[in-house]
């Protein structure tokens, strides 16, 4: 993967945040440590697994090169991890490469006709390559051949060159970005949800077992709780809570332990962090819950335009605490309740204001 040309408004606008969803430095250290190796060992995500796990079966009994898989869905949810899982079921080799990596045709003409039989390549962001190189891939994946323009101009010709099969594992967060004739390329396509909290505490404890440190069901529960639906966010989570057990306790993690260690970090219990409740606070304790436009709101948190858009409320709004309408930015019951303030009477079911979110 490609770390360094990807813009993430996560850590660009906001600074590190601790519940962000793109790997950081110390992810990136760690999480090849915390990878599950197999289809049995990757949690969750039960629909994909299942539809994966026959794919591949089918293709390893007939001997064949794997179908091109499309992989969909949020960062840290664990396209990166299945690709390498692809590759190990397979028996085969895998190249790691990204979109925004490829900016020429030539660049992608250079990685596929090195590939070996079998192999599969990993193409992170797909939705970012170049559009010549876009188009070389369909041939690719279609014919296993690509056509290399040598020369310039008139003079240019177009030498073809035979591929060995190979197996495309796509990722991207936007598979709505991604124009029909490389979509329709793929034989197999996967979306990841967000993981429940169940299966994030399966996470949560065998990453634990794999670092080496100790921690009760109640404690899982607490840091999963607080994840985002993301595996990622989770590995993170555990690896603050180890540092707070070590130094002000003995060490396990508990309930009380990982509340107190996140408390820290201002990581509260549903998982908003402090932009996600200065947000909160302002929509609701400045305008009255709302409607109230992005840019104001912004100014009153002191925050980009973007960084509201972009960082904070697509989390508010899947939790259900935030709703964009057409006359601005409106806090639900749930937000209020989650602030622990009582909504004034005019905020209240049955007052007119259900419209606003399309009821
Ligand atoms: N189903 C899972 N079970 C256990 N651990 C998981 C699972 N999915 C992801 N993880 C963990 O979360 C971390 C992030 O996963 P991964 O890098 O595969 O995400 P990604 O979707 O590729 O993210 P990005 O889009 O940012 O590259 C990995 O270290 C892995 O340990």
């Amino acid at each position: 993967m490609n770390w360094d040309d990807t813009t993430d408004p996560d850590t660009d606008a906001a600074g590190e945040r601790l519940v962000g969803p793109v790997a950081d430095r110390e992810d990136q250290a760690v999480e090849a440590a915390l990878r599950p190796k197999d289809l049995g060992e990757f949690i969750g995500q039960e629909k994909v697994r299942e539809q994966l796990d026959l794919v591949l079966r089918a293709a390893r009994a007939r001997g064949a090169t794997a179908d091109h898989v499309l992989l969909s869905g949020a960062p840290g949810l664990g396209k990166t991890t299945l690709s390498m899982i692809i590759a190990a079921e397979m028996g085969a080799p895998i190249r790691i490469t990204s979109g925004p990596a490829i900016q020429h045709a030539g660049d992608l003409a250079a990685i596929l006709s090195s590939l070996q039989e079998g192999e599969v390549l990993f193409l992170d962001e797909i939705h970012r390559m170049s559009r010549p190189a876009e188009e070389m891939l369909y041939m690719a994946m279609e014919d296993f051949r690509v056509d290399v323009i040598v020369g310039k101009g008139p003079g240019a010709t177009a030498i073809p060159l035979e591929l060995p099969p190979f197996t495309l594992v796509g990722a991207t967060t936007r598979a709505g970005l991604l124009p029909p004739p490389l979509r329709d390329r793929f034989g197999f396509t996967a979306h990841m949800e967000f993981y429940e909290p169940t299966e994030l505490e399966r996470v949560v404890h065998r990453s634990a077992g794999l670092l080496d440190v100790e921690i009760d069901t109640a404690g899982a529960a607490e840091i999963a709780g607080r994840s985002r639906g993301t595996p990622r966010i989770a590995n993170r989570l555990l690896r603050r809570v180890r540092d707070y057990a070590q130094v002000k306790a003995d060490g396990v993690i508990t309930r009380e332990i990982a509340a107190a260690a996140l408390a820290v970090y201002e990581v509260d219990a549903r998982g908003l962090d402090r932009l996600d409740r200065a947000v909160l606070d302002a929509l609701l304790k400045l305008f009255g819950g709302g409607p109230v436009g992005l840019s104001t709101l912004a100014v009153a948190v002191g925050e980009e335009r973007e960084t509201v858009e972009e960082v904070a409320e697509p989390f508010l709004v899947r939790e259900g605490l935030l709703a964009r309408t057409p006359r601005g930015r409106v806090a639900t019951p749930a937000a209020w309740a989650h602030l622990g303030l009582t909504p004034p009477r005019a905020h209240t079911p049955g007052n007119g204001q259900g419209d606003l979110f399309g009821a």
